[in-house]
């Protein structure tokens, strides 16, 4: 996942390969808490490991249930049988409504009749996210509630100490016009006192969200509880329901998550199409129904049981004039899609939007303008207007996510843009919620022209701080980096090991230089996670001695050395972007780097550095020694008739002799902001901190 502040998505051509998808956020909470409630031991595999979930999972632990993590997508749930094990907890519910809502109905009930008291609190935006409606139902069913902040709004406070009566001869009477999640809250509940009589709900209002209602009783009726429905408007829970383990249950994968998928094909696979896995056509999510919008919009969707098949069929898309009601989440990736189609796009009946994590239609309109789109808004419908399939109209943006999951995913799609630009999303660790690999899955199915893949290099002489800069202006960026002098080091140890000596004298001979270049054509080197791997063997401490410095820069003379280690460097040009250090990454390597940086600092200064990383490390050395090393490492590098040491002619020059790392850090991302074309709109929305 990427934690950095922005990531800046550059522009994207191709699509296709195959994708996993994380399960889906609804089913696993249901099931988390229907596997909490019941009697017995369930399996769940395949749950979503995602904030939302983590804040279920550490309510239900504080509750007193018994959890086992099997593997990071599998745990192990210990019922409670409907008996409350604490009488007492604070629960933090982040923003995952669908933690919220349902612990608030079934913590209420179970203290009416056990007795014990609950507070249920969230970050600052759940606080703004209705729950009067439900508040309303409970009371009305005579469970106590508290609300702690402003009325009809989290946080709450729901039971007494002692067990209170309930009221359940008279149909609980429930709106479902703002959330469905009122709804399933009050069926997921009230199994739990229905033992001697059968509980009727009747909906106000005409339900939304349908689909998600169906999924709930589907779940319930997995954990042995069958609802009688009488059309949409009146449920029943039969006397005697009571909860009972599946044993093991599989958590599909999210159909809304797949939505982004979906639509990458049809923007962009017009060779291989880009596999879904994890949910088919038969799948009981709602959001399934995005393919038929997708269809609608052109994109050609092959489907099989758990898998879905999709390419770009017509282009440019179809305009559509959609009702939403029943794929609330997924068609916000149609008000995306929109800005590629042949006209204006009307998404109808999506007021739900307005309170979800944040008011969706009015962010969304406001980050499509961003983009160059005209936009239009009502109370409860979008309309986007597309941008030019030549490029025309589109701007680079950097794109606010309000902290929400689905603004940051929308937002990526646009990379695909015809006036290839890239696609800033600030705070992009918003997908944590549903979807924490979200970026990483994107990047292992699309491709992006090479020259639009953005380097940042760093060259400079031994000890100036090319590595230490160079990680941490990668880390701040989300990109990968090269370390080119790791490579030519690996190359002088790999020589030695197989015999061919690395002296000056040896390196002479035209043939002796043949194979050790011949050598590095062919090198075995790895990195992952922080380690540099020759073969099979662990060579990260090897390579770092003086020695093997002193052995890279003999070797790296060699033309045939240089010439071997090309393509290798180039291959980690990757998406998202590559800061690269050595001594030739902006004169030969990455030529067209859009920023390059020369780093120095005095020999004195260098040499001190150096002293003081080999005496941390309990290495012993001595300042003179080193500085001479230094001085000569320098003099070779410089004067070598390939590849020297220098500037390009388009450096920026760095002496940070008397600088700190933070401040180069800070001056190296200055320039590189200068560089981008996103302007300054680049700070998070959401001012508090994630938890
Ligand atoms: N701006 C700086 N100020 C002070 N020390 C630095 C600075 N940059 C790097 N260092 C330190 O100098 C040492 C050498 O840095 P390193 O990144 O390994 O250099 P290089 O990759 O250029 O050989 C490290 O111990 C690092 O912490
Ligand atoms: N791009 C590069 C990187 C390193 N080299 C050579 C020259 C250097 O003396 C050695 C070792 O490089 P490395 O960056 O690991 O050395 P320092 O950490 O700066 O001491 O490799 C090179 O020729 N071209």
């Amino acid at each position: 996942m990427y934690r950095t502040a922005f990531l800046d998505i550059p522009p994207l051509r191709r699509a296709g390969g195959r994708v996993r998808l994380p399960g889906s956020k609804s089913i696993s909470n249901r099931v988390l808490l229907l596997a909490a409630l019941c009697d017995g031991v369930t399996r769940i595999e395949d749950l979503l490991d995602s904030d939302d979930t983590r804040v279920m999972l550490d309510a239900l632990a504080a509750l007193g249930c018994g959890l086992e993590r099997l593997g990071p997508t599998t745990v192990r749930v210990r019922g409670l049988g409907g008996r409350l094990a604490a009488r007492e907890a604070r629960l933090f519910l982040g923003n995952a409504g669908t933690a919220m809502r349902p612990l608030t109905a079934a913590l209420t009930v179970l203290a009416a009749l056990q007795g014990g008291r609950f507070e249920l609190s969230g970050v600052p935006r759940m606080h703004e996210r209705p729950i009067g409606d439900l508040v309303d139902a409970l009371r009305q069913l005579g469970g106590t509630i508290e609300e702690l902040g402003q009325p009809g709004y989290p946080p709450l406070a729901v039971g007494s100490p002692q067990p209170t009566p309930l009221r359940l001869d008279a149909p609980i009477r429930v709106r479902g016009d703002v959330s469905s999640q009122f709804l399933t809250a009050l069926l997921l509940a009230l199994p739990l006192a229905a033992q001697e009589r059968p509980i009727t709900i009747e909906v106000v209002g005409e339900l939304i969200s349908k689909p998600y209602i169906d999924i709930t009783l589907r779940l319930l009726a997995r954990f042995g509880v069958q609802v009688q429905r009488d059309g949409w408007a009146r449920f029943t829970i039969p006397a005697g329901a009571r909860y009972a383990t599946p044993g093991t249950i599989h958590v599909e994968g999210d159909a809304s998550s797949a939505s982004y998928f979906i639509a990458l094909g049809a923007l962009a696979a017009t060779d291989q199409p880009v596999t879904i896995e994890g949910v088919g056509l038969d799948s009981i999510q709602g959001d399934i129904a995005f393919v038929d919008a997708a269809r609608a919009m052109g994109a050609r969707v092959e489907g099989e049981p758990n898998r879905l098949h999709v390419w770009r069929g017509a282009w440019p898309l179809r305009a559509l004039d959609l009702d939403c009601n029943a794929i609330p989440d997924a068609a916000m990736t149609l008000a995306v899609m929109a800005l590629y189609a042949n006209g204006p796009t009307t998404l109808r009946h999506i007021g739900s939007w307005r309170v979800k994590e944040t008011d969706r239609i009015a962010a969304m309109a406001t980050e499509l303008r961003q983009l160059g789109a005209r936009v239009e808004e009502g109370p409860d419908w979008l309309r986007v207007h597309p941008l030019g399939a030549d490029g025309s109209g589109w701007r680079a943006a950097a794109l606010r996510t309000y902290d929400d999951h689905r603004m940051a995913m929308c937002g990526s799609l646009a990379a695909f843009n015809p006036a290839r630009l890239p696609v800033r999303i600030l705070d992009p660790q918003c997908v944590g919620k549903t979807f924490p690999d979200y970026f990483e899955t994107l990047w292992s199915v699309v491709e992006a022209e090479p020259a639009d893949i953005p380097v940042i290099c760093i060259d400079g002489p031994t000890a100036s701080g090319k590595g230490t800069l160079a990680a941490a202006v990668a880390a701040r960026l989300g990109y990968h980096v090269l370390d080119s002098g790791a490579l030519y080091r690996v190359v002088g140890l790999a020589a030695e090991r197989a015999g061919l000596a690395t002296d000056e004298a040896a390196l002479a001979d035209p043939a002796h230089a043949e194979r050790v270049g011949a050598l590095a054509a062919q090198l075995p080197v790895r990195f992952a996670d922080g380690r540099i791997w020759l073969g099979d063997d662990d060579v990260t401490d090897a390579v770092r001695s003086e020695a093997a410095g002193m052995a890279a820069s003999r070797v790296s003379a060699l033309p045939a050395v240089r010439a071997g280690l090309l393509a290798l460097q180039r291959g980690f040009r990757r998406l998202p972007g590559l800061v690269a250090d050595g001594r030739d990454m902006g004169t030969v390597i990455f030529p067209d780097a859009p920023l390059k940086v020369f780093l120095t600092a005095s020999a004195a200064t260098r040499a001190q550095r150096r002293y003081e990383q080999l005496i941390s490390r309990g290495e012993t050395a001595s300042i003179d020694s080193l500085l001479a090393d230094l001085e000569a490492r320098d003099a070779r590098d410089r004067t070598r008739a390939v590849a020297p040491l220098e500037p390009a002619q388009d450096a920026q020059l760095l002496d940070n002799s008397a600088q700190t790392i933070d401040a180069s850090v800070a001056t190296v991302l200055a320039w590189w902001q200068r560089c981008r074309p996103f302007g300054d709109r680049d700070r998070p929305t959401h001012a508090e901190p994630r938890h």
